[in-house]
């Protein structure tokens, strides 16, 4: 379970986040949302400390974040999150290599978790392929396979049908489905109605610094007043 209390955060002295309460039980899928720039982004880096509050306090599993580089590195395995952009996260020249890095570090056995990852994302027997050579879909996979290496209970998702077409934003609907159903909690942020519908339990709207609404259905959050895209490929390409 995630939940900040009277979160504020700015960017040198601007204010983003103005007393945000937020809510993501476990074992849910939990969508955020808001227009460009409402600060999802900024919130999610909350979760597993790559932002630190300015004021207020980020609880993960009952207990509040501390920032000492200890509690952050247990933090980072409990948390994980997966990058916007697979770029901001692929760090070795392999996707075997990449995918190890994470579970290799916390002395997890990488070879077991390298290739049940890669699995679990549908990128079976890709270890020796060079990650500067997939597709952008094929490393937002690869990217997702180094956080499911390290067993984290929760995994923050930002914008992760970016880029993806419609059997790709299938495939992840169906994974975080089933990551939830073993108990996984997922927070993910989008803009992308029919995705937020085929993935979610519980929507949060974030506008002007707090969370606006929250809420099981979908349909009561005021989309058109928030910049949601009218439609996508989720379930109907
Ligand atoms: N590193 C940074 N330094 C200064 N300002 C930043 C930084 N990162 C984000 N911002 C600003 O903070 C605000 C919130 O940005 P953020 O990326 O969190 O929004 P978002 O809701 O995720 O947007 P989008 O939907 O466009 O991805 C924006 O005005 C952005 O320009």
């Amino acid at each position: 379970m995630i939940r900040t209390d009277g979160l504020r955060f700015g960017y040198d002295d601007r204010p983003v986040l103005r007393g945000v309460d937020f809510r993501a039980e476990s074992g849910d899928v939990t969508v955020l949302l808001g227009r460009n720039g409402a600060g999802k982004s900024t919130l999610l880096k909350q979760f597993n400390g790559l932002l630190e509050p300015d004021d207020g306090r980020v609880v993960v599993d009952g207990e509040t974040i501390q920032y000492d580089a200890d509690s952050i590195a247990v933090l980072r395995q409990t948390v994980g999150f997966v990058f916007q952009d697979p770029d901001d996260q692929l760090v070795a020249p392999t996707v075997g290599q990449d995918v190890a890095f994470g579970p290799t570090n916390l002395g997890i056995d990488s070879t077991e978790a390298v290739e049940w990852a890669l699995s679990r994302v549908g990128l079976d027997g890709y270890e020796d392929r060079l990650c500067s050579r997939l597709s952008g879909g094929e490393k937002k996979r690869v990217a997702l396979a180094g956080v499911l290496a390290m067993k984290p209970s929760t995994i923050i998702l930002d914008e992760p049908t970016a880029g993806l077409d419609g059997d790709g934003t299938r495939a992840l609907v169906e994974l975080l489905r089933e990551l939830t159903n073993e108990g996984i909690s997922v927070v993910v942020s989008t803009h992308y109605p029919d995705f937020a519908v085929a993935v979610g339990d519980s929507f949060s709207l974030l506008d002007d610094g707090r969370i606006a609404h929250r809420t099981s259905s979908f349909d009561e959050i005021p989309a058109r007043n928030y910049g949601l895209r009218q439609f996508d490929s989720a379930r109907n390409n």
